[in-house]
């Protein structure tokens, strides 16, 4: 039987992973691509935001990959082989707090997935903004010395000087990956896709103990708020209210993003923040059968869910109207 090969993507909160695979969607023409999309959160945000042209994306919302969710990760991969479309390959992206190992563990302890996939190679992206931050993580570290291949992105976001210690820090770690300097994620198929670089020998060597089931522990101050609200949300209220949100707990705040309903808008709203960074555009267009939601998730240290949901509430457009 011939296996399918499967590309993981890994890398922190925010580096820039959907980033990759829609950029590899796009490109990757005439590839029938399943994709399996981890996110660290109930809400499925990441869904939304992969490329529209996909016909198989899979969401695992309920928990970080390389925990609970891993034997919904071979159910997944079982589902989208019985459904009986073409598929030419896989791309598993994993959420930015999940341990890779565990999930390399399943590619080559499961019987049942090593006989009809196999790793075509590990890429990780890298934040080139904040990976020094970063790296007081231990997963963040991890999805480093596993990779086979580093995308060292957001070079728009540093000099060539802060860049050129952080490759050299990122060689350290890990000596055999390729590592490729990127903007958005701007890479040649070729480096990312068929690379055929994964090799047990090298994993192992990193990790002798990779293969024995070991429980994987995450940061316990580390926690994600997600909120769902169907009334509209009012632009400048929430634009005002990130940003106070931005100074007063940044430091604290890994990462937010949204995908939000503004009143009388026919496209959806996406913002994204890392850290102290906020950004946001216009999203794919409201068809009239669906029903308008707005969907926001928080992850980081020691959050305060009912503070962000009264301050998200204050943000919807009909309720100011009430108040005002
Ligand atoms: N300035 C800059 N921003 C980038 C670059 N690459 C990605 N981004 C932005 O970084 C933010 C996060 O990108 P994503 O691709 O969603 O990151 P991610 O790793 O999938 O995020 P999570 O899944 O939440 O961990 C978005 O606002 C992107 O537009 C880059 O090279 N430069």
């Amino acid at each position: 039987m011939i296996k399918l090969k499967t590309t993981i993507i890994t890398g922190f909160l925010g580096s820039g992973k959907t980033t990759l695979l829609n950029r590899i969607l796009s490109e990757a023409e005439g590839t029938r691509i399943a994709v399996i999309v981890n996110e660290y959160g109930e809400v499925g945000i990441d869904g939304q935001l992969v490329l529209e042209t996909q016909d198989d994306v899979v969401e695992l919302n309920n928990g970080c990959i390389c925990c609970t969710v891993r034997e919904d990760l071979i159910a997944a991969i079982r589902g989208l082989l019985d459904s009986g479309r073409p598929i030419d390959r896989f791309i598993i992206e994993t959420s930015g707090l999940a341990d890779p190992a565990p999930v390399i563990q399943s590619f080559v302890l499961d019987e049942w997935l090593a006989s009809r996939l196999e790793l075509d190679a590990i890429v990780t992206v890298v934040d080139a903004n904040h990976i020094t931050q970063h790296l007081s993580q231990e997963e963040a570290a991890e999805q480093i010395s596993f990779a086979d291949v580093l995308l060292l992105n957001k070079t728009d976001l540093a000099d060539d000087a802060h860049l050129d210690a952080i490759e050299s820090d990122l060689r350290m770690r890990n000596p055999l990956a390729r590592i490729h300097r990127t903007k958005s994620c701007d890479i040649a198929l070729r480096h990312v896709m068929n690379v055929n670089a994964f090799d047990l020998k090298n994993i192992l060597t990193i990790d002798p103990q990779i293969l024995q089931e070991h429980d994987h522990e995450h940061d316990q101050s580390i926690g994600c708020v997600a909120i769902r609200a169907f009334d509209p949300v009012d632009p400048q209220a929430l634009n005002g209210w990130l940003n106070r949100l931005v100074q007063d707990i940044g430091t604290d705040l890994l990462r937010m993003k949204g995908v939000l309903s503004f009143a009388d808008e026919a496209r959806r709203y996406v913002f994204h923040g890392v850290h102290m960074t906020l950004e946001g555009r216009p999203g794919k267009i409201w068809q009239p059968s669906e029903r308008r939601k707005s969907d926001i998730v928080f992850i980081g240290r020691n959050l305060d869910e009912t503070t962000l949901r009264a301050g998200f509430e204050g943000c919807l457009a009909e309720r100011r109207a009430l108040v005002s």
